[in-house]
């Protein structure tokens, strides 16, 4: 969380929300509503919000070109910098024993009046297990559910996931004792094994009473605030859960970074992104109070 001292330095979130909207004003960022990679609908359909990428190219829901680092506006460099660190730390407070790879790409997404992002996940193929943002403007409520699948068990075909399931989904112990059967079946290996567990992954949904439809509840809302950092960590959070931020009120501004494996672009989209060129080591931050 963000506070006075965090949102005044030099180049923080203060200067940064300004800088952004000098820049905009003097068309100097590209910021636009992007086309839909998923609509069906003639003509297609553009994302309610305005976005532009830097760095390596993200195959996001909607179609976005991606700008270079180097010419960026600083708004734009100082919250590569200064998430690469952030994460950097957390992680390393929390343990964790792959530490993320710095940060090679920065989505910039403007919600302007009554503009959202739905749930969806950044589980695209390629991506780091770490995902970092930082909140610019007015205040919005980032909210997480577990995806509809992963809740009730059954898939759109009518089978069971033979995912582990999460705490929290429906009938949960059932379904573990359910998914420990079908772990044992498919290591027993053999055709008649494989044809039990045929069987068996089309009859449970059935037998344990699951429905294929019906959203999860927000497990989480966070209020993220002007300044504010919000770090997701693993790929089972985007496997498993998706999330949706719905500002409520005038200008905000998202900037989230992520690390793209470049070998999972194709040359011709690969474009070349250069380390941080201004690492930011907080510094100027007083010791927090112990
Ligand atoms: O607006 C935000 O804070 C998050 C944006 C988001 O969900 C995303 O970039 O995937």
């Amino acid at each position: 969380m963000a506070n006075k001292t965090v949102n005044e330095e030099q180049g923080g979130p203060d200067d940064m929300f300004t800088g952004l909207q000098t820049e905009l004003e003097a068309g100097k960022i590209d910021l636009r509503r992007r086309l839909l990679s998923s609509t069906t609908l003639r003509g297609g359909q553009l994302t309610q919000h305005f976005c532009l990428n830097y760095g390596m190219y993200y195959k996001f829901v909607a179609q976005t070109a991606s700008e270079s680092f180097d010419t960026a506006p600083a708004a734009i460099k100082n919250t590569r910098s200064r998430l690469n660190w952030v994460a950097r730390h957390a992680l390393q407070l929390a343990q964790t024993p792959n530490p993320s790879l710095d940060f090679n790409e920065e989505l910039l997404i403007g919600y302007f009046e009554k503009q959202a992002i739905d749930y969806h996940d950044d589980g695209e193929a390629g991506l780091g297990p770490t995902i970092a943002s930082l909140s610019l403007g007015w205040p919005a409520p980032m909210k997480l559910r577990m995806k509809e699948k992963h809740y009730n068990g059954v898939s759109k075909a009518g089978v069971m996931v033979t995912d582990k399931p999460m705490p929290g989904c429906e009938k949960y112990s059932e379904r573990l004792a359910a998914w420990q059967e079908l772990e044992a079946l498919k290591a027993t290996g053999g055709e008649e094994a494989a044809a039990t567990y045929k069987q068996r992954v089309k009859a449970l949904p059935k037998e344990l009473g699951l429905k294929a439809k019906g959203n999860a509840r927000d497990v989480v809302t966070l209020q993220l605030r002007h300044g504010d950092v919000m770090l997701m960590h693993g790929a089972d959070i985007q496997k498993y859960y998706e999330h949706a931020v719905v500002p409520d009120g005038a200008l905000r501004f998202a900037l989230t970074c992520r690390y793209i494996d470049p070998m999972s672009l194709s040359e011709d989209i690969r474009p070349h992104v250069g380390p941080d060129s201004q690492p930011y080591d907080g510094a100027a931050l007083p010791e927090p109070p112990k």
